[in-house]
């Protein structure tokens, strides 16, 4: 068995994906409150941002060109441990064997377009994101990444998205515990 295998966590790795402004952090926070185990929100971006793990800032895009390799040997020992929610705009760079569940945010693309707005975007960005998000690149991203079983798209346009959305991967997170807790128990 590898390290950071599915199978030797004991909390599960949950990926939180979609074009920014899709609801993300915003899931994340709510998901630390009501989870039943403590889950560490990771915040792929800032991470990049505070520890280092980049090339330098993209001026034209304005955000950092991530050094994949750094990101992943930061992330490597968090996965494996679990307990942790993955918060970011891209997946497709986490290998498969981190993942327990990915959740993928969906947006209408003119509340999106709003979102981004309201954020200060330049144009540019907002317009690119945009375009993202109509052509489903994340979802697709994740699809081809991920065993379609672990996948799950999620509304994300209202609060009461974020209150079901959130309430189902509890009921996730407390499946998840209980398989995980039946098999150890089938290995002793
Ligand atoms: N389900 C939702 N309903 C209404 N507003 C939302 C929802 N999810 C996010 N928002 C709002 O959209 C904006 C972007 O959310 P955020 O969580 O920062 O997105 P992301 O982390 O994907 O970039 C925030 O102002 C947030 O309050």
């Amino acid at each position: 068995m590898s390290t950071g295998d599915r199978t030797s966590r004991h909390q599960p790795v949950i990926i939180i994906t979609g074009t920014p402004g899709t609801g993300k952090s915003t899931h994340a926070q709510l998901l630390v409150e009501e989870a039943p185990i403590p889950l560490t929100h990771i915040n792929v971006g800032e991470l990049v941002k505070d520890h280092g793990l980049h090339e330098g800032f993209d001026e034209e895009w304005q955000s950092y060109t991530v050094d994949e390799d750094k990101l992943l040997d930061e992330l490597e020992p968090l996965a494996s441990a679990g307990g942790i929610i993955l918060d970011w705009h891209t997946c497709e760079i986490f290998p498969e064997r981190w993942a327990d569940l990915v959740v993928v945010l969906r947006c209408d693309h003119t509340q999106l377009w709003d979102r981004l707005e309201k954020r200060g975007y330049p144009l540019k960005k907002i317009q690119e994101n945009n375009q993202a998000e109509i052509m489903d690149v994340v979802l697709e991203e994740a699809r081809s990444s991920y065993p379609e079983e672990i996948v799950v798209t999620l509304s994300s346009e209202s609060m009461e998205d974020l209150e079901r959305n959130v309430a189902a991967v509890v009921e996730w997170i407390k499946a998840w515990l209980k398989d995980r807790e039946r098999q150890d128990g089938g290995e002793t």
